[in-house]
């Protein structure tokens, strides 16, 4: 069985910005990741790394090209499977945690499980787990807005990882943070990458943390070359 978790080939993406303005975003974009790899997306401001995410998230679709998650081509699904495999494969972070400020850590990262099937007693269980991995265990009872940045990003950490997806796409994960609390939820975030086995894309304009990925990919003229 193939290793490739994530698979991007020719994508293709052209915005219209109206009266007659387009602007080709991904022109021809191949990428592949494979199971267990942390893999830094670094680019200017403007070149389309968070299109080239949602278009490996299922969020957006290519006008060209083809998106694979664990061998399964994914373009030519409807709105409703695409979803379907959306949830089960991929988790997102972003830049802002966007954890519902109404819950606690525990219950951000259990609702998702909620959703998905997943007992409550079992989901809990898991959200423990995953809390503790990434040191914040004893914040578990509370609510965001009473968590650091660092310890709100971890938490959405947590609540992507919550369903076992096999890739995890972050777009500027750390983009918030100071420098000494980016590193500490970099290295959660790696631990739990690397304890599970899923594959990571990390969008990021941070060559620190970039460097101590398994490898950098650039997104140039709108292509994806590999280089630091
Ligand atoms: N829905 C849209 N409609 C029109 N243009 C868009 C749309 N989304 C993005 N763009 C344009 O496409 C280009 C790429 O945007 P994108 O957000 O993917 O870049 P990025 O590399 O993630 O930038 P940043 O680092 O600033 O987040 C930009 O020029 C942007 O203005």
């Amino acid at each position: 069985m193939s290793d490739v978790v994530l698979r991007l080939s020719g994508l293709e993406k052209v915005y219209n910005r109206g009266l007659e303005s387009e602007v080709a975003v991904l022109k021809g974009a191949d990428l592949a990741l494979a199971k267990g790899e942390v893999v830094a997306l670094v680019a200017p401001s403007g070149a389309g790394k968070s299109t080239l995410l949602h278009m490996a998230g299922l969020l957006d679709t290519p006008d060209a090209g083809e998106v694979e998650i664990g061998g399964a081509v994914m373009s030519g699904l409807g709105d409703r499977r695409r979803t379907i495999a959306r949830r089960r494969d991929v988790g997102f972070v972003y830049q802002f945690h966007h954890l519902l400020p109404e819950f606690t850590a525990l219950e951000n990262i259990v609702l998702p499980q909620l959703a998905a099937g997943v007992a409550r007693r079992a989901a809990e269980a898991r959200a423990m787990e995953l809390l503790d991995e990434v040191g914040i265990a004893p914040r578990a009872a509370h609510r965001p807005s009473a968590m650091s940045g660092g310890e709100q990003q971890r938490v959405a950490f947590c609540r992507a990882l919550a369903n076992a997806p096999r890739l995890l796409l972050a777009d500027e994960p750390t983009g918030n943070l100071d420098p000494a609390t980016s590193d500490q939820v970099f290295k959660a975030l790696t631990g739990l990458v690397r304890g599970t086995g899923l594959a990571a894309l990390i969008a990021t304009h941070n060559l620190d943390l970039a460097a101590r990925m398994d490898r950098t990919v650039r997104l140039e003229d709108g292509r994806v070359v590999a280089g630091a």
